[in-house]
């Protein structure tokens, strides 16, 4: 599990740059380590299963810089694109690369954080994925033309508290500016 882990900070640090570069972020090395904090990473596997009625994992978008998640053969994974639901289909030895909240703020909306979910289970077999998600540092702060500034924290805190209030994510639109 922890070479799992440093195998996907490798992988997140050549995208996150990779991705800085082409959206000519121009990250002092101090930007880059706090907005994708190495330490954050977190590998969790998640069981999906057996015939359930209820869908296997809520439509969301991520709250990290990036996740990656690492699917079984039985699938399930769909995300969202131009309002419509696609299944991911599962091809063998992939990693499917998510975009999360964080991203869609320093990159400004050009790239945007993926609404996805985990279908209905019922008549289909128990499955497997195993999820790394890298965040920022509590204390990185996002500024972009849409949203009003915050500290990583300061999400984080609001996430929660919306899931204790409407019971589930209400994400970037709390931060709007112009509501
Ligand atoms: O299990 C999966 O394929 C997706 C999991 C996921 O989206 C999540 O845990 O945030
Ligand atoms: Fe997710």
């Amino acid at each position: 599990m922890e070479e799992y882990g440093r195998h996907m900070t490798r992988i997140v640090v050549t995208l996150f740059e990779a991705m800085a570069e082409t959206l000519s972020l121009e990250l002092s090395a101090e930007r880059k380590t706090s907005c994708l904090s190495e330490s954050t990473g977190v590998v969790r596997v998640q069981r999906y299963p057996q015939c359930t009625e209820s869908p296997g994992l809520e439509a969301h978008t991520d709250s990290s810089m990036i996740s990656i998640i690492n699917q079984d053969d039985v699938g399930g994974l769909e995300f969202m694109k131009d309002g419509e639901w696609f299944n991911v289909k599962p091809l063998a030895d992939s990693l499917v690369i998510g975009l999360g909240d964080m991203m869609q703020m320093i990159s400004d909306e050009e790239y945007k954080s993926v609404l996805h979910k985990v279908g209905k289970r019922m008549n289909k077999k128990e499955r497997y994925s195993i999820i790394y998600f890298v965040f920022p540092a509590k204390d990185c702060v996002f500024e972009s033309s849409r949203y009003k500034p915050f500290k990583f924290s300061e999400f984080e805190a609001q996430v929660k508290l919306d899931v204790e209030i409407h019971g589930s994510k209400v994400g970037l639109s709390q931060f709007l500016s112009i509501p």
